[in-house]
């Protein structure tokens, strides 16, 4: 007869006991409660999850549930609904997906040897590997190894193919691209017959536009729905649009939990947002400058940063100059023009990092937990609202503090008028009165940054603005002036060149402004 308690799962012959473990949290490291006063420990859970599972969050420091996976584990019907949940940036979603479908696995639905039980879908392969990583903290203690696999792209792909099929991996966690792939391969759409639940983290992102196409390739080669599979939808950010496109993954009736009562700003409410409203483009790097040294000297002791830009190149741009004007500062680079190997050190270096700089694309706007980031600054238009609300989420995690500034030139500030709901104030410094002193410092830094760097920075400030005409109220030469303005304050002594190839594909041929021919060398 049952105590009531899950089952413990049996040991596998041979199976070693599960010898790695995360290191106990010290002082320092132990991750604050997210729990306030009132929140459930853990210890309630003892007869709806496995002890191992007790035991392995334990070690990773959260003794208390917080709110959304509080909510999770008492509103799910069962542990094996279909759900849609919210819940802010920072709040512990990862750990309410994961611990409620690896409950269902060792509840006696273990796939066979080979197949996968549970399967997580995300937007970017930092986010896998933190996933995964999270994963293998809360079955540590787990007395039968459960081994989870990531599937991402810019890796070798014949190797972790073979990893995959000849291991045993009962959860997996991959972004579309890959995963679309290798499901290609009738091996991997067999091991995928015992499929428990599909998770889809910032659902909203992995159902847009964007990915929504190899998504439901994706949904094509796994079972059907119809086989029961859990379907688990999350994010900090739900807009009304997902609702229509959930029904791909969800089954009809399925459960809907937030934590964000809908009269609250979606951001967290610890985090002051503070605006720069900047005349004009040529301002753009000085404003930087100014804004990260002001907030410096207001917190020298809590100064870790992310720095949004708009584009992989200007980023890396951006990046060259903090290195040259604040080498006070350790500064890190994390986008998309990097070799993945090159990614995913500076995403573990910037995790571990007690203080410095992070100048980073999109690429870390989702999900990414960089623990005690206390500033996060955007310099250039978000592509949407939701992304102005991840990419601040980034701070304040885990119960701690933080805060926000944007950074916009006078045809961006149209982001702050028609965004009434996010909580932004005017930055309470005067920053344009101290350019001139921030622009000595630029002027000394840009001669020696690499000058393809800059053609590349230009013509990406191009393409990514080039979306936004209509909303930026520009007109093409408008547009070719303010980017020419931009390459002029990044020291240019003329616009750079721009193959004539690529005019053609951002529309603005014949467009008046633009120097066309091929740059020096790339
Ligand atoms: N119950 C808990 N107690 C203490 N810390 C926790 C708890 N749950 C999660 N954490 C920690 O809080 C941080 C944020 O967790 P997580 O990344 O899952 O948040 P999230 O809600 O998924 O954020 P995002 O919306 O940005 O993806 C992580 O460092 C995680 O280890």
């Amino acid at each position: 007869m049952s105590d009531g308690r899950p089952p413990r799962a049996t040991q596998e012959q041979g199976q070693e006991p599960h010898a790695h473990a995360r290191a106990a949290p010290t002082a320092d490291t132990q991750p604050r409660l997210i729990a306030t006063e009132g929140q459930k420990p853990f210890s309630d859970m003892k007869d709806t999850l496995h002890p191992a599972l007790l035991e392995g969050v334990d070690a990773m420091g959260f003794k208390f549930m917080s709110p959304v996976q509080e909510k999770v584990f008492s509103e799910l019907p069962s542990l094996s609904s279909d759900c849609l949940v919210q819940a802010k940036t920072g709040t512990g979603k990862t750990a309410a997906f994961l611990l409620p479908a690896i409950q269902n696995l060792l509840s006696g639905n273990m796939p066979r040897r080979g197949g996968v039980g549970i399967l997580v879908i995300c937007p970017t392969r930092e986010l896998a590997l933190q996933i995964a990583k999270e994963c293998q903290d809360i079955t540590s203690r787990l007395p039968q190894k459960l081994d989870c696999h990531t599937a991402f792209g810019g890796t070798q792909r014949a190797s972790s193919l073979k990893r995959f099929l000849s291991g045993n991996p009962s959860i997996l966690v991959a972004t579309p691209g890959r995963l679309d792939d290798i499901l290609g391969e009738e091996e991997v759409r067999e091991r995928f017959e015992g499929l428990k639940t599909l998770v889809l983290d910032e659902a909203d992102r992995m159902l847009d536009a964007g990915f929504a196409p190899a998504i439901h390739k994706i949904l094509k080669r796994l079972p059907p729905k119809s086989n029961g599979w859990q379907g688990m939808c999350f994010s900090a950010t739900l807009p009304e649009r997902v609702n229509d496109v959930v029904k791909c993954v969800l089954f009809p009736g399925y459960t809907s939990l937030s934590t964000i009562d809908p009269n609250e700003a979606p951001t967290v409410a610890r985090v002051p947002q503070f605006s720069v409203l900047l005349n004009s483009v040529k301002q753009t790097f000085p404003a930087l400058l100014a804004v990260l040294q002001k907030e410096y000297e207001s917190n020298p002791d809590d100064f870790k940063v992310v720095v949004f830009g708009t584009t992989a190149n200007g980023v890396g741009m951006l990046y060259d100059l903090c290195k040259l004007a604040l080498p006070q500062f350790r500064t890190f680079e994390l986008h998309s023009r990097m070799s993945q190997n090159s990614r995913t050190r500076t995403t573990g270096e910037f995790k571990e990092a007690p203080r410095g700089i992070l100048i980073a694309s999109d690429v870390v706007g989702r999900g990414m937990d960089f623990p005690n980031v206390s500033l996060v600054v955007q310099l250039g238009l978000p592509m949407d609202t939701e992304q102005y609300v991840h990419r601040v989420g980034r701070t304040a995690r885990a119960g701690r503090d933080g805060r926000a500034v944007i950074i916009l030139f006078s045809n961006e500030s149209f982001f702050i008028n028609t965004n009434p709901t996010l909580p932004i104030k005017p930055y309470p410094t005067d920053i344009v009165a101290e350019l001139p002193k921030y622009q000595a410092l630029v002027d000394k830094s840009f001669p020696r940054v690499d000058e393809v760097a800059k053609a590349k920075a230009y013509q990406a400030f191009l393409g990514y603005n080039k979306t936004y005409l209509k909303k930026l109220k520009l007109q093409p030469k408008e547009l070719v002036q303010l980017a020419n303005d931009y390459a002029y304050a990044m020291g240019c002594p003329e616009p750079p060149m721009i193959e004539k190839k690529v005019v053609g594909k951002m529309g603005l041929k014949g467009v008046p402004g633009l120097r066309i021919g091929t740059r020096e060398r790339d």
